[in-house]
């Protein structure tokens, strides 16, 4: 398959009378790691649902390689969705259910499968609706990786996880994603330690797409700036703040756009101090009740 490509145009999807999603458009092209964010009941679930062909769009088209991902199963085979599932009534023993699923993807590799599994320390003799909570996200992480689904989304797969087990899925996914490139969107709202594995973010906020952008770009636009507050206020002017702080003469600045080297520069020599804002700061302000980009 060539490379994935995906494109939402003026997507919407309400069900009954409530507006899950409002006229999303976005265009997701290449093998990359993606991270899709936003806050609790923000739409990150039923929008990835609706990548995974569980949902038909309301209004708007959503394609897969120019080809409709709900009229054509053969785009279905492509794409892996991984979400944290409950498995009250799943009996079988984790290693038939994950040999099960596993022998229905094309690319699954079995051996890949098993150092996962031992990396989690699965018990796979242990029937499915026995394993913790953590365990169960394991498996279903496991799946998903071994898969090497072409289209591979992981909504909060990490829930449940502990902190071992998370480093272990974001390491695992970074390494099999540089052996076997492929798209890869994560879906999550606890950002500080998944940052540096996506190369592009979408955002959105009550349903509709906040924007969609590099990561490297969208850093390079949130600045912190200090200095005393004249200065800073000088500067600031006319510009998207996200947050301010005053300590005496002193004020500080979350601030949000492009700006010119030529300008940073001329700030710099005028005495006032520019630091970096972390991916998650700039969530949670851009995300911020009120907040405008
Ligand atoms: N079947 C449904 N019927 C009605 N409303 C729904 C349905 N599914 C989801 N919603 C609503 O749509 C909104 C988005 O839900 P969704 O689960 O997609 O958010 P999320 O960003 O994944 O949230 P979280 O981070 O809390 O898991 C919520 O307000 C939710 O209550």
């Amino acid at each position: 398959m060539s490379e994935p490509h995906i494109k939402a145009e003026n997507l919407s999807l309400h069900i009954g009378k409530n507006r899950i999603l409002n006229d999303i458009s976005f265009d997701l092209s290449g093998n990359k790691i993606i991270g899709l964010l936003g806050r609790n009941s923000a739409g990150k679930t039923t929008l990835l649902s609706v990548l995974a062909a569980y949902h038909s769009p309301t209004i708007g088209t959503l394609k897969m390689n120019n080809r409709d991902i709900f009229e054509d199963a053969s785009i279905v085979e492509q794409i892996s969705f991984i979400k944290e599932e409950s498995f009250e009534y799943e009996y079988d023993k984790a290693k038939k259910w994950l040999d099960d699923r596993g022998s229905f993807r094309a690319n699954y590799d079995a051996d890949y499968a098993a150092h996962l599994v031992k990396r989690f320390k699965i018990p796979m003799n242990k029937k499915v609706y026995n394993l913790s909570r953590g365990m169960k996200s394991a498996l279903t992480v496991t799946l998903g990786l071994a898969s090497r689904c072409p289209i591979t989304i992981f909504d909060e797969a990490y829930l449940g996880m502990d902190a071992p087990a998370r480093e272990i899925f974001y390491e695992e996914v970074l390494k099999d994603y540089m052996e076997h490139p492929r798209m890869i969107i994560l879906s999550t709202h606890l950002i500080s330690e998944m940052d540096s594995l996506f190369e592009e973010v979408l955002i959105i906020k009550e349903g509709s797409l906040l924007m969609q952008k590099n990561t490297e770009e969208l850093l390079t636009e949130g600045v912190s700036v200090t200095g005393t507050t004249e200065k800073v206020d000088a500067w600031a002017a006319g510009k998207t703040i996200l947050k301010e702080q005053t300590l005496g003469n002193t004020k500080s600045v979350m601030v949000f756009g492009s700006r010119t080297n030529a300008e940073r520069q001329a700030a710099i020599e005028s005495g006032l101090e520019f630091g970096p804002i972390a991916l998650q700061d700039l969530f949670i302000h851009l995300t911020e009740e009120g907040a405008d980009s």
